[in-house]
């Protein structure tokens, strides 16, 4: 096992789930499956779970007079996931930083589900703030009406963050257990039962561009790779490939955890299509930075690149990249802490028909990330990331808002170093309500940068590999199956500018980016979206619907226009419906 790498355990976890619960969907060779689908419409075999998924939709028209005009529309999908989960190699880009060596140490003390002091006393070792490993999501109802949940995990094979393998980059080349005591994150008693492991986790030279950080991360670039840009992308490959070897991985997934860059120009003939960006890595060309210049040596090694910082390291030619070689992108910036609270907070107030007029966002924060963003070009790359996060909700509503019209939205970021990485974050939202009425609320809201950020990383490498394993025809359409968009918009829940593809809505209300990645995971299964109804608690007065066995007519009447009358037939699993 090469230093640059963190191994899986050999003992015995086989593909994850190693908290004893696994798929719904089983891989795990003889565990019992959480839940099961009893559905014509899914059908499991030993390779893959196959589903037929009818996509429901509603296409508006304006008519001339300006009506719209709403026709429910129905595409038929299937959908095929493979059911081997991977081992899966994690190599981050930054792994010596505060990120990287938290989710490092954290990956090492769940897998040996260490315990360690604090002063509130024992800790367990957790996976909280990751969706996959420590949220839940709906199955469905019992025949009481109750609701029943199943972790999130457990709707598709997914990968166990104990098995992976991690290794990656970093121009600094302090070892892990030393990058994890700089970080200042972790519990010291939990950092010394790690340390001998962390110890030997050595990252490997990185790609270092000083034109695109401040001045000020100069002096931890000790581990940087010498040479033209051609040599560094080869290099860069070439590191992805050992790692594989030397691991015996199925698998990789590279997250850029490092620091925040400028952002790049878009120059025609530079880095606008795939061509023009290899021409320009192998000349040389100064625009290309190191973030963008990772991506690409991961395209060309079939391995999917996630870009957990705000700078725009996925250049259109990166994309095109990625399209013509069928590897997943995904990006930017980790949606932790302010800005995740901003996606909700903002939902619920223009959701309610209340007007944010000013979103004024401060914090201070004393890690190296704070330190590289007190240059005004970096600040700048995270200025932009984290305003952009209320447009889609500000655009959804032209009762408050007229077109172009926004709320006042600042963003202040201060380096304050006593605070280290407990970033400090206060906000203020002032609204308009009834009446011409005004309301500020307040937040205070201490969010540990690396605590929140290092459950993301899981997240998307996760989700990232799940997606590798998701194909989808439309019968009516094609016959094959293919893959999904090179660029994976189902991992905006993680991110505060999501990229997407072209002509896609950028959704950033967090509620709506989860119900995506639940309703996907559903569909794979056959299972229709949670549409939180709850029609049967709610139908005539009192009446309550058993859900036994066996097939009924549950009759609804529509309380349509005198002459368009209809009653519509819905055939359920019930058998009787009880009057309470
Ligand atoms: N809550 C969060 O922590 C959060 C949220 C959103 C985004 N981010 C972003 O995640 C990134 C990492 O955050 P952090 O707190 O771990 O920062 P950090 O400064 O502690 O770690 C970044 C690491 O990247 C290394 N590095 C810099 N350039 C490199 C290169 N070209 N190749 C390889 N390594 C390189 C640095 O040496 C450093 O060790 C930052 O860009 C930050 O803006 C963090
Ligand atoms: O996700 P979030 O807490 O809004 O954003 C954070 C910023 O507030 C912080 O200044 C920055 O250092 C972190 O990298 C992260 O981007």
């Amino acid at each position: 096992m090469s230093p640059n790498a963190l191994a899986s355990p050999t003992n015995g976890h086989s593909n994850g789930h190693a908290n004893g619960h696994t798929n719904g969907t089983g891989t795990n060779a003889g565990a019992r499956p959480t839940f099961i689908v009893n559905s014509p419409y899914v059908e499991y075999s030993d390779e893959a779970i196959l589903s037929e998924y009818t996509y429901q939709n509603t296409l508006v028209e304006t008519q001339a007079d300006g009506t719209l005009k709403a026709t429910p529309i129905e595409t038929v999908y299937n959908f095929k996931v493979e059911r081997k989960v991977p081992k899966l190699g994690l190599m981050m880009v930054g792994w010596g930083g505060n990120n990287g060596s938290t989710v490092t140490a954290a990956i090492i003390a769940n897998r040996r589900h260490l315990t360690f002091r604090t002063k509130f006393g024992p800790q367990p070792s957790t996976y909280y703030g990751s969706i996959t490993q420590a949220s839940t999501v709906k199955l469905g109802v019992d025949k009481h009406g109750a609701e029943v949940y199943v972790p999130l995990s457990s709707m598709l094979p997914m990968v166990h963050p104990d098995n992976m393998v991690l290794g990656g980059w970093d121009i600094s080349g302090v070892d892990l257990a030393h990058a994890m005591e700089r970080a200042q994150v972790l519990e010291p008693d939990l950092q010394s039962q790690v340390w001998e492991e962390m110890e030997k986790l050595k990252p490997l030279p990185g790609v270092y561009y000083p034109d695109f950080v401040a001045a000020n991360q100069e002096e931890r670039a000790d581990n940087v790779l010498k040479g033209t840009k051609q040599e560094h992308l080869d290099k860069i490959r070439k590191d992805i490939r050992d790692f594989k070897a030397a691991n015996g991985v199925d698998k990789i997934v590279v997250v850029w955890t490092a620091t925040t860059e400028r952002y790049s120009d878009i120059i025609t003939g530079v880095n606008d299509t795939s061509t023009s960006l290899l021409n320009a890595i192998a000349t040389s060309h100064s625009e290309v930075s190191p973030s963008t210049l990772y991506a690409v040596a991961a395209i060309l090694e079939g391995v999917p690149f996630i870009n957990g910082a705000p700078q725009n390291a996925l250049v259109p030619g990166v994309v095109a990249l990625a399209e013509e070689k069928g590897v997943h992108v995904g990006g930017d910036d980790f949606k932790s802490g302010q800005t995740k609270l901003k996606s909700v907070l903002v939902d619920f107030l223009v959701g309610a028909g209340i007007k944010p007029l000013g979103i004024t966002s401060y914090n201070h924060l004393g890690n190296n990330d704070g330190r590289n963003l007190s240059a005004p070009q970096q600040f700048r790359s995270k200025e932009i990331s984290k305003s952009s996060v209320v447009d889609d909700m500000v655009a959804s509503n032209s009762i408050l808002y007229k077109k172009g019209e926004h709320p006042d939205h600042t963003v202040v970021i201060k380096y304050v170093p006593s605070v280290s990485d407990g970033k400090r974050a206060l906000d203020e939202y002032y609204s308009e309500i009834f009446m011409g009425g005004r309301s500020s609320i307040s937040i205070y809201n201490v969010c540990e940068d690396s605590l929140l950020a290092a459950p993301l990383i899981l997240d998307l490498a996760i989700i990232t590999e799940l997606m590798t394993r998701i194909t989808y025809r439309v019968p009516a359409e094609h016959e094959d199956f293919r893959s999904f968009h090179a660029v994976l918009s189902i991992l905006s829940y993680m991110l505060k500018a999501p990229v997407v593809p072209d002509g896609t809505p950028v959704v950033n209300a967090l509620a709506r980016q989860r119900a995506a990645i639940e309703n996907l995971l559903r569909a794979c299964v056959a299972l229709p979206p949670n549409n939180e109804m709850l029609l049967e608690h709610k139908v005539g007065c009192c009446c309550r619907v058993l859900f036994e066995r066996g097939l009924t007519y549950f009759t609804f009447f529509f309380n349509c226009r005198p002459s368009t009358r209809r009653l519509s037939r819905l055939k359920l699993n019930v058998r009787s419906v009880v009057v309470g």
